[in-house]
């Protein structure tokens, strides 16, 4: 019989900030600044939809010493109170960093779409657009993608994220500003 051992706990886990093992590979350099947990809130809306709606949402990136950032975002909706409504988006991904900047990204929804999306990462900023998206069979139509992140002062994260999607031309979905939490430098 095949003796598979005891769980072990995992060697290599993700670090959330710079300065902590394992040492960002040198490609990270242009999104070192991301690292760490987000949060914060934001307005959405889209021609479809009958009203604008506010939301929450926090976004972690992180790395195993390799080029790539692990990306996961969870967003929930607000009342006119801002106390939470009911659980909205979540995504989580991949952000492959090339030389010169260059960002390739892989992310997925449980809305059963996937974007591949490609870009650079220059100055605190990064614009990433969907090369391709891939629809799961009951997934609504959405054909391409547009997000801006920008680092302001280090600890504020702006994020924009234009939409094409259900016979709409790309255009304005999400815009939110995310403060950099506590313990994550
Ligand atoms: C913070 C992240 C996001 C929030 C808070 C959000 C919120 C919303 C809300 C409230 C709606 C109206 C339907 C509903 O109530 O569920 C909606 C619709 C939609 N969203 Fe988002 N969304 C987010 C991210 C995304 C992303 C990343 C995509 C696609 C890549 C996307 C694509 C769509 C599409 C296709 C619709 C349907 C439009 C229609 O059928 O008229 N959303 N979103």
């Amino acid at each position: 019989m095949t003796d598979f051992g005891p769980a072990e706990k995992r060697p290599y886990p993700d670090a959330l900030r710079p300065d902590e093992a394992p040492a960002p590979h040198a490609l990270l350099a242009p999104v070192t600044g991301l690292l760490g947990t987000w949060s914060g809130r934001g307005r959405g809306g889209y021609p479809t939809l009958a009203e604008e709606f506010s939301y929450a949402q926090e976004v972690t990136f992180s790395h195993d010493g390799r080029p790539f950032l692990r990306y996961e975002a969870c967003a929930w909706l607000l009342d006119a109170q801002g106390a939470p409504l009911r659980p909205a988006a979540r995504e989580s991904g991949w952000w492959r960093l090339q030389p010169e900047g260059r960002v390739e990204a892989v992310i997925t929804q449980p809305t059963g779409i996937v974007e591949i999306s490609v870009g650079c990462a220059v100055d605190g900023s990064v614009d990433l657009t969907t090369q391709e998206v891939a629809l799961s069979p009951t997934a609504k139509e959405v054909t391409a993608t547009g997000r801006r992140y920008t680092l302001t002062a280090g600890h504020t994260l702006d994020f924009v994220h234009d939409l094409a999607a259900v016979g709409q031309p790309l255009q304005h979905h999400l815009s939110a500003r995310l403060l950099r939490q506590p313990g994550s430098v």
